[in-house]
């Protein structure tokens, strides 16, 4: 089962440049979260420091009671086994064959046989659809192939938390959307945290369970996917819903002539678009702690943008209780939070 990450207070700089500071939120347990922000907004830095491969000037990152940016590189190659991580590229070793790669960090991190290797890493790749590129180079296989052994690389050590940075950068939509449901069904049949860092608003809209925003050198906001979806704050508003009018800029933030000359002070006047249904996992079961569609627009009565939760089938979740009877149970407590040590 997956574990939360809970960043406090977090401040990067390189030189005198403030990537971020003052980032604070929880990546809840179990669930799919996703980062997203203009491009140079620190998204790729930030993973790098919750695994400690960059530390941050300020604050603290807490996985599991341990305070990352504190472990000595012993206990953070130890800590680093509990996370999967997709890197951009794959960044598979071009030497070696992909069934080598998926097989790295088992023969790095374990005493495990040649035999119980091939079991593992044909079941991940199984799980990727990778199976008969075994043999290949990375350099043979196509980008999304080698995002896919990334995957599997990453799933081999049966990690309690995933992350993905840009998994699906240059994928087509159909194997972006084939991905996204892959990210679904791992994390109902691992329970594995999961947190992935996307432009694609069309993977944020339908896959995380909450999703946040980086800009302006900070988190705007992080939260369910519902109320991220359905929020009227002007760089949520303009980022989720891809458009120019708001205080994000070509190349950084707009001044304030710019936006007085948008008028209406730079806040968008545009309604939120419709809420699409969430993917389910193949099975048609929800996830461990996928919420009922609507529940935290319910539970916080926010009225759902016209037009949300219909699928392509034109059903509308939210009215279609029948469907959705027997499905949906109350999602059980999430584990203790860690303590400060
Ligand atoms: N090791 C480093 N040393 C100095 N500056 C760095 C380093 N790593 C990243 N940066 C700077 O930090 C900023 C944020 O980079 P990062 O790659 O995290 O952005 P990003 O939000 O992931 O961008 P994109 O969406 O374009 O991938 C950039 O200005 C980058 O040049």
């Amino acid at each position: 089962m997956g574990v939360e990450i809970r960043v406090d207070g977090l401040k990067k700089t390189f030189g005198r440049q403030v990537i971020w500071e003052d980032v604070s939120f929880t990546v809840p347990a179990g669930q799919i979260s996703a980062l997203l922000g203009p491009s140079g907004t620190g998204k790729s830095v930030f993973l790098k420091n919750l695994i400690g491969l960059l530390r941050p000037d300020r604050g603290h990152v807490w996985v599991d009671g341990v305070d990352v940016p504190e472990l000595r590189e012993k206990h953070l190659y130890e800590l680093r086994r509990r996370f999967g991580v997709l890197f951009q590229d794959g960044a598979l070793f071009g030497s070696m064959s992909v069934y080598d790669n998926v097989a790295f960090p088992l023969r790095e991190h374990t005493r495990y046989g040649e035999s119980k290797i091939r079991d593992i890493v044909m079941s991940k790749m199984e799980m990727v659809g990778m199976v008969g590129a075994e043999g290949k180079l990375p350099g043979e296989i196509s980008g999304g192939m080698r995002k896919r052994a990334g995957l599997a690389r990453a799933l081999v050590l049966d990690p309690e938390i995933i992350l993905a940075d840009e998994p699906d950068s240059g994928l087509d939509p159909v194997r972006t959307s084939y991905l996204n449901q892959l990210f679904a069904d791992i994390n109902y049949e691992t329970g594995a945290t999961i947190l992935i860092v996307t432009h694609d608003i069309g993977t944020a809209r339908v896959l995380p369970d909450n999703m946040g925003l980086l800009f302006r050198r900070g988190l705007v906001m992080f939260g369910h996917r519902e109320m991220i979806l359905s929020s009227t704050d002007s760089a949520v508003n303009q980022f989720f819903n891809a458009r120019r009018e708001g205080p994000i800029g070509m190349s950084e933030e707009k001044d304030d002539a710019t936006l007085r000359s948008e008028g209406n002070g730079g806040r968008s006047r545009a309604r939120p678009a419709p809420i699409p249904p969430q993917i389910m996992p193949t099975n048609g079961r929800p996830r461990p702690y996928q919420a009922r569609p609507g529940q935290w627009l319910q539970s916080h009565g926010v009225q759902a943008p016209p037009g949300s939760f219909v699928d392509d089938e034109g059903r509308d979740w939210l009215i279609d209780w029948d469907r959705l009877a027997g499905r949906w149970q109350e999602p059980p407590p999430p584990p203790p939070a860690p303590h400060k040590a």
